[in-house]
């Protein structure tokens, strides 16, 4: 297996940053280009089934119409306080003029959109009993809009382009975005180099219109790297995240967009960024969600975010905030500015949910240049990493469990830190959400290497690891071995170098006893710390280094 080194970026927007760029994001002028969908939400409940057929009977008792696809990003982008130009095309018929009317009461305007004559307007019919959808009805014309709604759609599109702040494609394939239209936005994109995200089932054809941004779901990202989706019983990729966090480069490259965003739903988010160390997000998992467009929230979210010159793990925060907010709703939602704030205030950040103890890393902070744009400025302190006591572990602990936070934890001396632990301690990250490290005391170094070791105190060596990015939290440990470290974290992963065999690993049995999993990773060839002091030796003994 191919080590690579990971060094997720670790943010911890508090709700004050968070709020700000609610604040900045007002007002923004955002184009949406895409595929308007009408939702139609049928709801009513089952009692029988029918008699010609073993299905339910379905008594409807509502009915109700929602802007869907690229209309449900113009309404997200309106909720959150931008201003929209929303451009797409309809037909002349009744679920167009329903569409106009949805958008119209969430104060979006219609009059961007084109009615090409003849069209079949699309939409998304839900037959919901209890709150269960039993099925959809996919109904409008897929094909690509004709050649003067083409010519209108981009004569709007020019108009609009050059005084918008930002815009969003939001491309389901259904004939809105030609090539034509993609060619023109292209060379608007040249002119005036706006932030311009990209949501789009075929990523790969908006690879040289100079996209800032592209936001694929996995099933996007799949397609993209035509690679096929995790199976349940992969022994060695475990998650999502773990099995997209080596394609950054290529995802940036077949996009060609300088941050691909990618989305994992429950798993939250990866963002890569051009020259930075990915980033992730995190939600709370909701196991059977019943939300449609989480990701048009996100997309909208983080547009705006963008435009105002957030930076981009801040950014990418925000989006999942804004995510979380409908993610606890049912079919297709929005997330108002109102309800971010009140999320906010709730201290329920993507970051900082149920656990209140996030808040290392990488401050991210902001400070607010001009009404309209922000700049990374990092004069924060970041809180300890160093936890001294047993309960305040297992407060803690409690906290990420309850939040669904993936806990992997390792051991070890890390005397003189060297590129083999970093790339260790980096993989071992991404194998959850949280990493915590359990370093030997200086007592416990001795007895296990000699009089001569620990090099660098405990002091010192909690101060080295508490400046990496990927570690979340240490403690230190008087025994011999982790056991009484293990027994309180309850390890989701327990992660050791590849020197080890699991038979040779005295904790592989309490660790799996209670219910976690044994990962050895690769071992980084001639890479150790008593390496690095033989070396010192050998030069002292040749009179050299002094
Ligand atoms: N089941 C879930 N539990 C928790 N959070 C979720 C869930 N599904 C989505 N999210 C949040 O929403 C974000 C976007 O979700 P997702 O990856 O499903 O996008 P998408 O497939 O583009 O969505 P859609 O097509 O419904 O718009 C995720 O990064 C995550 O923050
Ligand atoms: O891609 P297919 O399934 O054909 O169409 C899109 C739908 O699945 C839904 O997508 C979600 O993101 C939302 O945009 C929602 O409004 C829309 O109906």
């Amino acid at each position: 297996m191919k080590h690579h080194v990971f060094n997720f970026q670790h943010s911890a927007f508090s709700t004050a940053h968070l709020n700000s760029l609610l604040d900045a994001v007002t007002n923004l002028n955002i184009i949406v280009i895409g595929d308007a969908i009408l939702d139609c939400y049928l709801e009513g409940f089952s009692d029988r089934l029918c008699r010609e057929a073993p299905v339910p009977v379905v008594t409807v008792t509502n009915s109700e119409y929602v802007p869907g696809g690229a209309a449900n990003t113009a309404v997200n982008v309106r909720s959150l306080g931008g201003k929209v130009t929303f451009i797409s095309a309809i037909g002349d018929d009744g679920e167009g003029s329903l569409l106009c009317q949805a958008l119209s009461r969430r104060s979006v305007p219609s009059k961007h959109l084109i009615v090409q004559s003849g069209r079949q307007t699309l939409a998304k019919q839900r037959v919901m009993a209890s709150s269960q959808i039993l099925v959809r009805f996919d109904f409008g014309t897929t094909d690509a809009i004709d050649e003067d709604s083409e010519q209108a759609l981009i004569d709007e599109l020019e108009r609009r382009y050059p005084e918008c702040d930002a815009a969003i494609v939001s491309d389901y394939g259904y004939g809105i975005l030609t090539q034509r239209v993609i060619d023109k936005l292209s060379q608007l994109q040249a002119r005036h180099n706006h932030v311009l995200v990209v949501d789009a089932k075929n990523l790969a054809a908006y690879r040289h219109i100079g996209t800032t941004a592209v936001k694929p779901n996995y099933e996007q990202v799949l397609k993209l790297l035509n690679i096929p989706p995790l199976k349940a019983d992969n022994q060695s990729v475990k998650s999502r995240v773990e099995q997209i966090l080596p394609y950054g480069d290529r995802i940036l490259e077949l996009t060609g967009a300088t941050i691909a965003a990618v989305t994992l739903d429950a798993e939250g988010g990866i963002i890569f960024e051009r020259g930075s160390q990915p980033h992730r997000t995190y939600t709370q998992p909701t196991i059977q969600s019943r939300t449609a467009g989480a990701g048009d929230t996100f997309v909208s979210a983080l547009t705006l975010a963008l435009a105002v010159g957030a930076a981009t793990p801040l950014a990418a925060d925000f989006a999942a905030t804004a995510a979380a907010v409908v993610v606890g709703k049912d079919g297709t939602s929005v997330c108002s500015a109102e309800e971010l704030r009140e999320f906010l205030l709730n201290g329920e950040t993507g970051e900082e949910k149920d656990t209140g103890t996030r808040g290392h890393g990488d401050t991210g902070n902001f400070s607010i240049q001009s009404p309209r744009v922000f700049e990374a400025a990092s004069n924060e302190v970041p809180p300890q990493k160093y936890i001294s006591d047993l309960n305040q572990l297992l407060a803690l602990v409690t906290s990420y469990r309850k939040a669904g936070r993936k806990i992997v934890f390792t051991n070890g001396c890390f005397d003189i830190l060297h590129a083999g632990h970093v790339s260790y301690l980096n993989y071992a990250k991404a194998l959850g959400d949280i990493l915590i490290v359990g370093l030997n005391s200086d007592n416990s170094i001795r007895r296990l290497k000699g009089s001569s070791r620990p090099i660098n105190t405990l002091e010192d060596r909690i101060q080295v690891l508490s400046g990496l990015g990927c570690v979340d939290h240490l403690i230190a440990f008087e025994e011999d071995t982790p056991s009484n470290l293990i027994r309180i974290v309850r390890p989701d992963v327990f992660v050791k170098g590849g020197n080890y065999t699991k038979e040779t690993l005295p904790e592989a049995p309490l660790v799996e006893q209670l219910g976690g999993e044994v990962r050895l990773l690769p071992f980084v060839e001639n890479r150790s710390t008593t390496r690095i002091i033989e070396r010192i030796r050998e030069l002292a003994g040749k009179g050299i280094g002094d």
